[in-house]
């Protein structure tokens, strides 16, 4: 759509058929009166569409290589037959279109997309329809090849045919339940070939879906998924556009990672940009792996939001949800976590597990590095006031203190989704081995999910104390060999959940649903969600009312201790001594005096009592 939107713009807002015919007439028509729009167009047509500026740009002359004959032929491609078409071969159509700020290349993407071919494009994309618009681009494609001499074949990169529907290609994503199923279909499909349709209800299966009731060649050909659209058809520089960078927080060994601020929405995200290029590397299809699997993934809690992803300069960039908890290993780094915080850790990273296996998907490099953390304050921590500086004075700020430390709410999420596989088509890139059981490296992929859970077991391993993890040896052995060490400061039962995750049998292992049944987990999950908000409601209420009370009584002390000064310096004021009235209420402020610091003491007591309750 990029050409679209240029054009549209150049033009003020002029539907794109009035440009395209502006911009498709020959040169050599006559200049017509216009519309300010097509004033602005016309120039660029005049000056670099004609023939002469071609031969320029291409440094031959060849009358067949005209594009306003190629347009015109193209144009009609369904009336007229091929034979007075341009036999040159591909690679000048596919320069001349590469040049896509070059004058001359909006004019040959026009030829390209004549009115009639529009129309059918545009009608394919308003139903959504890849395949519609892959047909599309196939029949310009054998159009196209059928016209030049020799036919060769188009490399990735230099695809003049694919950038000329440009507008109307993307990827498909592998990772879509959509292309799941079609993978699916298509292996029944073979299935009762071979089967010769003996299956009656597999049959019916096939015949239910609309799409296969057609069972023609062409109908064979709309599903098949169009080619990969590389990084560099897509470059668009946005980076700096849009954001403003404000840190780097992480590197690994794939991705920088900045902290940005998008200027627009002044929200915070986190972005990844690869180290190296990667557009026509081998790393391509990894980089467009992650950010297939975060179109698919990104909607659960516990697993890192995306937002959205593009090229520039041949990297790959993706935006997703900032983490301001930073990963697991850093918090590691600092400290491990005790038995509590590991269940909270296993219940978050199961559910992300279990939503992601539930997509037919695999992980396969989960690890601490790998898991992120949110830190969000609690309702409450905003509505607690301020330090001030009577806080202070009082010895009530460590109250406070440890009151807003206990707000935080962490959410652990899992993130760079770049090894994520299907389970149905794997395609293993081997994550770190650190964490991978043994079976993957020994190339069985009969049972990925519980490769998951396993690099799961050995995180909590790690994050229990029992880190830093070996890469190789004795130990790397053992840990792979049923011979787990017991974290002492854990639990029997949690302890026996690290070893039967991390058991050298998958099939042993629990699985990502199962694994909620587990003792371990067993209080955590029988309590459902609601149960447990209420819960927390109701202890932040009481939090609340221990709060205002621990307010009150400070009120109530100040206000004593002002009255009792102004007792003490009515008391030592010589003035009043001659006062009959003075003296008899100093009789009477006499008398109250021990009961006023009576009071005081008592109301000290309480106080007492409510921070006492505060901690425990
Ligand atoms: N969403 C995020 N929020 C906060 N920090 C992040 C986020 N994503 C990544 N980071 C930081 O950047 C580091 C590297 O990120 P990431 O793991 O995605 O890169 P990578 O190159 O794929 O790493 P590797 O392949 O070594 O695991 C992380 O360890 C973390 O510190
Ligand atoms: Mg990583």
């Amino acid at each position: 759509m990029a050409f679209r939107s240029r054009l549209q713009n150049k033009s003020g807002g002029s539907s794109i058929e009035q440009l395209e015919i502006e911009m498709c007439s020959p040169s050599s028509s006559p200049p017509v009166p216009v519309s300010p729009v097509c004033t602005t167009i016309l120039p660029r047509k005049l000056r670099f569409a004609s023939p002469s500026r071609d031969e320029d740009d291409e440094g031959t002359s060849g009358s067949d290589d005209s594009p306003f004959k190629a347009k015109s032929e193209n144009s009609n491609d369904s009336a007229k037959t091929p034979t007075t078409m341009s036999i040159s071969p591909p690679y000048r159509k596919v320069r001349a279109l590469r040049l896509f700020d070059t004058p001359a290349t909006p004019k040959t993407i026009l030829e390209h997309c004549g009115p009639a071919k529009e129309k059918s494009s545009a009608k394919a994309l308003n139903h959504l329809s890849l395949a519609a618009a892959s047909d599309i681009t196939k029949r310009q494609e054998s159009l196209f090849l059928k016209a030049t001499e020799r036919p060769r074949s188009l490399p990735l990169h230099n695809r003049a045919l694919d950038n000329v529907m440009q507008q109307q290609t993307a990827n498909v994503n592998p990772f879509t339940p959509d292309s799941l199923m079609a993978h699916n279909k298509k292996r029944c499909r073979t299935q009762i070939g071979r089967e010769n349709l003996s299956n009656r209800s597999l049959q019916m299966f096939l015949n239910s879906d609309e799409d296969l009731n057609n069972d023609n060649e062409q109908s064979t050909e709309m599903h098949q998924a169009p080619k990969r659209l590389a990084l560099q058809d897509t470059n668009i520089s946005r980076y700096k556009k849009e954001f403003v960078e404000l840190s780097v927080i992480g590197i690994g060994e794939f991705g920088m990672v900045y902290q940005c601020l998008n200027r627009l929405d002044g929200c915070i995200y986190a972005i990844k940009k690869s180290i190296k290029p990667v557009a026509g590397s081998s790393f391509e299809k990894q980089a467009l792996n992650e950010v297939w699997a975060h179109a698919v993934l990104g909607k659960h809690d516990n697993v890192v939001r995306y937002y959205s992803a593009w090229a520039e300069d041949n990297h790959m960039l993706i935006q997703n949800e900032y983490c301001n908890g930073g990963s697991l290993q850093s918090l590691l780094q600092k400290r491990c976590l005790v038995e509590s915080e590991l269940r909270i850790l296993l219940l978050h990273v199961a559910e992300g597990l279990r939503y992601i296996h539930s997509n037919d998907l695999v992980h396969m490099d989960l690890k601490s590095g790998n898991i992120f953390l949110t830190k969000v304050p609690s309702v409450h921590k905003t509505v607690m006031p301020p330090l001030t500086k009577e806080c202070y004075e009082t010895g009530m700020d460590g109250i406070y203190e440890e009151l807003s430390n206990s707000e935080w709410l962490i959410t652990y999420k899992i993130g760079d989704l770049g090894h994520v596989t299907s389970v149905k088509e794997p395609c293993v890139e081997e994550g770190d081995c650190r964490y991978l059981p043994k079976e993957i490296l020994e190339d069985d992929f009969s049972n990925l999910f519980k490769a998951d859970i396993f690099a799961l077991g050995l995180t909590l391993y790690e994050a229990a104390g029992g880190g830093p993890l070996p890469k190789n040896g004795q130990e790397w052995h053992n840990l792979r060999d049923n011979k787990v060490p017991d974290i002492p400061t854990l639990s029997r039962e949690f302890n026996d959940l690290i070893k039967i995750m991390t058991h050298s049998d998958p099939k042993k292992r629990p699985s990502s649903t199962s694994i909620f049944n587990h003792s371990v987990l067993n209080s955590l999950e029988s309590k459902s969600k609601a149960q447990l908000s209420q819960e927390l409601t109701i202890e932040k209420r009481k939090n609340e009312i221990l709060l205002r009370k621990l307010r009150e009584a400070r009120k109530t002390i100040k206000s004593y201790e002002q009255n009792a000064k102004a007792h003490h310096s009515h008391f030592n004021s010589p003035q009043k001594f001659s006062d009959q009235r003075c003296l008899r209420s100093l009789t009477r402020k006499k008398h109250n005096t021990p009961s006023l610091n009576g009071k005081l003491e008592s109301l000290r007591d309480r106080n007492k009592n409510v921070i006492n309750n505060f901690k425990y």
